[in-house]
């Protein structure tokens, strides 16, 4: 059984279409990687998980379900229940994500209750110094932040993880700290870890699954490695061959000529087609449903073509 399970989601936000029918799911425990390049729909997939997007967003089409649960129909009262026992969040701006004007124990105790301990919580996140938990966010580095926002969404020990590229903005040392906590704390707590990025060889090494998307769809699903290391779509070939060096710096993708579409409604055909050293006539008339290549379900209608 699915925790999460998004169904053909279609967002707009006033007339750009941000996601095109999307769908995905996570099972429980697992660790799942969604990337793709800026503009593909990964921030907006991620907040609709939690129903976060902003007033601008608008659901015209396809429902998520959070534990058998359709996010987008609760009353508000139900909503916060739902996110509450399942969800937690971690976002790319550490500091920003925090109160400025609260210490950090005193943020944490919002999400522990009044009188609660802190200090394992804090130290659970490898931030073993008493004096951060008297601390006010500006105070902290950008990686020492972020861990408090890790504590924070971990706290309640929820069954899905959504962190949307946590350690974007901090360098590479600390990013990979950083996202060790996460992948530890997740692991001890078996909460499922929907992670947002733009480092595929990290996703490769540390999920279980990736879910690549392109034009507000999820273009490509299956086994992380398998996925990366033998893509069944033209996307993902060319997203995979781009720059593995680069990427593993956390560098922006840029990985093949052209732009990524900016849409204004559903895509007649396929949105990667105008870029698509593959693409044939249908293509660009004909929305590609999901065809299984090996472990991997892809949306093209040439899938399984892509040669190395
Ligand atoms: N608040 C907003 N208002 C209007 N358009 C938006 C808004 N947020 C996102 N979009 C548009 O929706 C599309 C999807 O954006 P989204 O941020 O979900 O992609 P992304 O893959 O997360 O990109 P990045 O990797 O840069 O964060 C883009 O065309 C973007 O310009």
């Amino acid at each position: 059984m699915s925790l999460l399970s998004v169904r053909n989601l279609v967002i707009d936000y006033a007339e750009t279409r941000a996601l095109d029918g999307a769908d995905l799911d996570v099972a429980p425990g697992e660790k799942v990687g969604l990337v793709g390049e800026s503009g593909s729909g990964k921030s907006t997939l991620g907040s609709a998980v939690g129903r976060l997007l902003p007033r601008t967003a608008r659901r015209t089409g396809g429902e998520v379900l959070v534990a058998g649960e359709p996010v987008f129909d609760l009353p508000p009262a139900a909503l916060r229940r739902l996110r509450r026992r399942h969800l937690g969040f971690v976002f790319q701006d550490p500091i920003g994500s925090l109160d400025p004007t609260m210490r950090v124990g005193a943020q944490l105790r919002l999400v522990l209750g009044r009188g609660a301990d802190v200090n394992p919580h804090l130290e659970r996140v490898r931030l073993d110094d008493p004096r951060v938990a008297r601390a006010y966010p500006h105070q902290l580095s950008g990686g020492m932040a972020q861990r408090v926002a890790v504590a924070m969404a971990m706290a309640a020990s929820p069954e899905l993880l959504v962190a949307d590229e946590p350690t974007a903005a901090l360098d590479s040392q600390v990013r990979e700290e950083v996202l060790n906590v996460v992948f530890s704390l997740a692991a001890d707590a078996g909460t499922s870890l929907l992670w947002l990025s733009h480092d595929l060889p990290a996703v490769a090494r540390r999920c279980d699954r990736v879910a690549v998307m392109y034009g507000g769809r999820v273009v490509e699903h299956g086994p992380a490695r398998e996925v990366l290391g033998k893509p069944g779509h033209p996307y993902t070939a060319a997203l995979a061959g781009s720059a593995p060096a680069a990427a593993a710096h956390g560098a922006r993708l840029e990985p093949v000529p052209g732009r990524p579409p900016v849409l204004t409604g559903p895509s007649p055909g396929c949105a990667f087609a105008p870029r698509c050293a593959l693409a044939v006539d249908r293509c660009h008339h004909e929305r590609p449903g999901p065809v299984r290549v090996r472990d991997q379900d892809v949306l093209c209608h040439r899938a399984g073509e892509v040669t190395a």
